[in-house]
């Protein structure tokens, strides 16, 4: 049988659970002197670990060729898809956030808004729960730049120190949801490998306890 795969978020995360991993005992040596290498045993070669960027992390667990994934809450809620989300990790953890130019209004006034954002279903759903009618424009990456370069009113994003924020003469104007990084498991893979994925994730509990 092949190792368990668990498809990891390139960077932030990454790094976190190689934290995770060390604090249940395993070797990660492989993963640290990755070079570009893209698949890396970790411990005792039962588990290996996929790098990726975080929405193919859904889209590997969700086809069953990795088992596991370690994805934020963030991606979870843009790119649903059918998998267990089984475990909370308590790391990588923000928020949404609507955010603006500071001292500015947001609400109020006749004109429709225009939303800068890397997560349009995010956005979209919450001025729907607000019964607002929006322009959302899509934006790869330094979303914060939008309403500085006047694309956008205000801009829906990932929000942490909010250090991002404040140097670009930006506030937070309204907190949307928290985010953190989740554990998510192929459906096959929960039935098939049970007993293997079961004893992973109590490790996994025992290491998040650990790190409180
Ligand atoms: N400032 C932050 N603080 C804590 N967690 C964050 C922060 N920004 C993002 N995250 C979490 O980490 C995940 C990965 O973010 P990361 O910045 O490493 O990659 P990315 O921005 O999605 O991709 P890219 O490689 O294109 O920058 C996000 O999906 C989110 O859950
Ligand atoms: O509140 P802060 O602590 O400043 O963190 C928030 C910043 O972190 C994330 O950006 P990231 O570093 O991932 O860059 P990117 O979105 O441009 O990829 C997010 O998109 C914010 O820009």
């Amino acid at each position: 049988m092949r190792p368990l795969r668990i498809a990891l978020t390139k960077g932030r995360l990454e790094k976190d659970t190689v934290k995770m991993f060390q604090r249940m005992g395993m070797d990660c040596t492989a993963l640290i002197d990755k070079g570009r290498k893209l698949i890396l045993p970790v411990g005792d070669g039962r588990l290996e670990a996929v790098l990726s960027k975080a929405p193919d992390v859904i889209t590997y667990v969700q086809h069953g060729v990795c088992d596991f994934g370690v994805v934020g809450k963030d991606v979870i809620i843009e790119h649903p898809g059918s998998f267990y989300e089984v475990m909370d990790l308590g790391f990588g953890k923000c928020r949404f956030a609507l955010a603006g130019p500071k001292g500015k209004p947001f609400y109020g006034g006749y004109q429709s808004k225009t939303i800068a954002t890397k997560y349009p279903n995010v956005a979209r759903t919450f001025f729907e729960s607000k019964g607002m009618d929006v322009n959302i424009i899509k934006i790869e990456g330094s979303v914060e730049l939008a309403p500085l370069l006047g694309l956008a009113d205000a801009i829906v994003d990932i929000v942490e120190t909010g250090s991002t924020l404040r140097e670009n003469g930006l506030e937070v104007i309204e907190d949307i949801i928290p985010v953190s990084a989740r554990l998510i498991v192929n459906v096959a893979s929960m039935k098939l490998r049970k007993q293997e994925i079961e004893n992973l994730l109590g490790k996994m509990e025992q290491a998040k306890e650990e790190s409180r």
